[in-house]
Parts: C-alpha cells; sequence; structure tokens
C-alpha cells in the first residue's frame, strides 16, 4: 500500500496524528497547520520531523494544496460555535470563517484529496456548517459516513460524545455509503449530558438528599435519570476502570492535586466523584483544576469511607464538621498524565 499524503488542518497538540499512527495506515503528515503557539510547541516537540506551519488557515491557497499534493485532509475545526453549552452561533461565529474558506477551496482544487476525515462537537451534527459540508462534499463528488462516538464505544471510561465524518471521493469504489443518517455508536446516546450535571442541578430541580424511586439515595445535586446512568455505566464490563489509567502511586504526588478546603467547601455538591474501580468519567476540560463545574471528574482517594455516608445532612454540619468528612474522601484531581492517558494518547506523549 503507497504511503499516503495527509494534511492535518487544526492540528492541535497532534492527537489526530497519534490516531493515524495508531490506525496503521502507512501515511506521512506532510504539514499540519495551527494558529495556536502553545499548542504548536507541544506538536514541534512530539512530532519534531513533521512540517508544522504556524498560521492562519483562512491565508491557505490553492496553490498551497497543489504544492503539498495530498491524499488525505484530517481536521478538528474550532468546536466553540456548535457546543451545546455555548452560544451556538454555527456559521456566523468568526471561529467557523476558516473551514468555510476551505469548503470554498475544496470545489476548486485542482487534485482533490481521495479522503477527508473530520471531528467535531455533539451539536455539529445539526449546524448549518455541518450541511454546507454535505452540500459541498456531494458537489465534489464524495461520499461519506457520519458517526456520532465516545470513548466508552471503545471501552475507555470516559464520555466525550463526538460527531466523527469519513469521506472517499466516490471514483474510488468504496464501500461505505453515504447517507442522511447519522450513526450512534454509543450505548447510551446523551452520555456525555453528564458533564451538565451541575447545570440542571443548580436550576434547582432535585433536592439534595431526595430519595429516587428506583431505591437510589440522591444525595449530591443530581437528578435520578443522571444518577440511574452512572450506576448503569459503572456495572458495563466492556469498559475499562478507572486504575487502569492511573499513575502509580509512587509517581504522584497526591497532596498537589488534593481538592483545596475552599473548594470542598463551596463546590461539593457538584463534584462529579468516581473511584478507582469506576467504569466511567466526565468529559475534561480546559478549565480542569480551576473551576469545578462541569470541567471533569475528581477521583476519591481514600476507600474507607462510603461517598454517601460523607453526603448524609452534610448541609446540617458546622462548616468545620463538614470539611472534616469532606476532606476523609481524599478526593484529588487526575493527574495531567491521567487525563493523557484517558484521552488515550500513548505513553511517550
Ligand atoms: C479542536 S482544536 C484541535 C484539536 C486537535 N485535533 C488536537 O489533537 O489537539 C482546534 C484547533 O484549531 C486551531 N485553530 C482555530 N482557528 C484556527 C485558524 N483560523 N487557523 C489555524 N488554526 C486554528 C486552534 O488553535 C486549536 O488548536
Amino acid at each position: 500500500m503507497e504511503t499516503v499524503r495527509v494534511l492535518e488542518l487544526y492540528s492541535g497538540i497532534g492527537g489526530m496524528h497519534y490516531a493515524l499512527k495508531e490506525s496503521g495506515v502507512p501515511a506521512e503528515v506532510v504539514a499540519a497547520v495551527d494558529i495556536n503557539t502553545m499548542a504548536n510547541q507541544i506538536y514541534k516537540h512530539n512530532f519534531p520531523d513533521t512540517p508544522l506551519w504556524n498560521k492562519s488557515i483562512e491565508g491557505l491557497t490553492l496553490e498551497d494544496f497543489a504544492g503539498l499534493s495530498v491524499d488525505m485532509v484530517m481536521m478538528s475545526p474550532p468546536c466553540q460555535p456548535f457546543t451545546r453549552i455555548g452560544l451556538q452561533g454555527d456559521v456566523s461565529d468568526p471561529r467557523t470563517k476558516s473551514f468555510l474558506h476551505i469548503l470554498h477551496l475544496l470545489p476548486r482544487l485542482h487534485r482533490p484529496p481521495r479522503f477527508i476525515l473530520l471531528e467535531n462537537v455533539k451539536g455539529f451534527e445539526t449546524s448549518a456548517a455541518r450541511d454546507r459540508l454535505i452540500n459541498t462534499l456531494t458537489e465534489c463528488g464524495y461520499v461519506f459516513q457520519e458517526i456520532m462516538a465516545s470513548p466508552t464505544s471503545v471501552g475507555i471510561p470516559n464520555s466525550r460524545l463526538r460527531y466523527f465524518l469519513i469521506a472517499r471521493r466516490s471514483a474510488e469504489n468504496m464501500n461505505i455509503h453515504t447517507g442522511s443518517k447519522v450513526w450512534d455508536v454509543c450505548a447510551q446516546p446523551a452520555e456525555d449530558d453528564l458533564a451538565l450535571v451541575s447545570k440542571a442541578a443548580c436550576s434547582g430541580t432535585t433536592p439534595p438528599e431526595e430519595k429516587a424511586s428506583h431505591g437510589l439515595v440522591l444525595y449530591k445535586l443530581e437528578t435520578e435519570m443522571q444518577l440511574q446512568r452512572k450506576t448503569t455505566q459503572n456495572s458495563n464490563p466492556d469498559v475499562k476502570q478507572i486504575q487502569d489509567f492511573l499513575e502509580a502511586g509512587s509517581q504522584v504526588n497526591v497532596e498537589e492535586y488534593l481538592l483545596p478546603p475552599k473548594t470542598l467547601l463551596r463546590y461539593s455538591l457538584l463534584l462529579d466523584i468516581v473511584q478507582p474501580t469506576s467504569r466511567r468519567s466526565v468529559c475534561f476540560t480546559k478549565g480542569y483544576g480551576r473551576y469545578v463545574e462541569g470541567t471533569g471528574s475528581v477521583l476519591q482517594g481514600c476507600m474507607d469511607t462510603e461517598v454517601q455516608s460523607v453526603f448524609t445532612d452534610l448541609e446540617l454540619l458546622s462548616e468545620e464538621d463538614r470539611l472534616q468528612r469532606l476532606m476523609s474522601l481524599r478526593l484529588r484531581y487526575f493527574t495531567p498524565r491521567e487525563v493523557a492517558n484517558l484521552m488515550c494518547f500513548p505513553p511517550c506523549f
């Protein structure tokens, strides 16, 4: 099989490049393009031999494409215009401009890429940007498939529901079929709604410590449905346990990652707590470690105490007693290496 020449747009820290390597497809990233200097430093550190263009994608020309002679374009355009908790500016958000530029170039390329791979957040599948992408692909003679998938679909205990599109020029005699159906390969379609736990809870829909109808005790600000979903996720043997992604105890300075008292007292009801034996965690975001609400799970370090007993009647205690109880769980943030493990970056990253 010939080596596939790949252009990696919005290359960030190189997640797609690692996935490409992992796929076993003989491929070479002939150029990676990103405008973020910090991300580019990380990319360069991990892929020193890949030509990295520190420039805006709006600046790419037909000549750039012709010069690279690419077989495949892979890209993760900025997702903020499409996230469900964002403003959903879609095609009118300035951050979509560079993607629209690519769609403008595609029909004009002398030698269009044989394959296109795209990744984005849940929300993209119903956007006008997605409709424009589909129209452009159809106009250019591509067949494609759209898939919604989460790491849990492949046995990783982290919910991060994402949109994927794979497209191939139809002259390629392919066996994927174009269709308007977005394939959902998740056991639970809305699973990363867990990241929105605190949002629903803060609207005051669920009083703490309410007895739910299935015998589950709601001791935190979460709905019965959310608790039920967590229980189901934790009992799915197809998904690995969190402990398989942790650094060895001797390698972690636990004190450095413990949640500070102020955070425990203020935000304990909003925390998404997981244990080493859990088979789930919520999506980690940029604010992890700085903000609590919906930014990622925290790990229970001491198993001698049950989370439920800590939270029972917690609000009736004095501040000092509350803190003592909460601290007994030894709640800590995941280390950067552990987050990278959950995102399936290889050990060498
Ligand atoms: C969703 S992230 C890409 C993640 C990437 N797949 C990774 O593994 O890190 C989007 C990236 O697009 C870059 N970006 C956004 N707008 C851009 C533009 N107009 N030109 C070039 N890069 C841009 C951002 O700096 C960011 O790194």
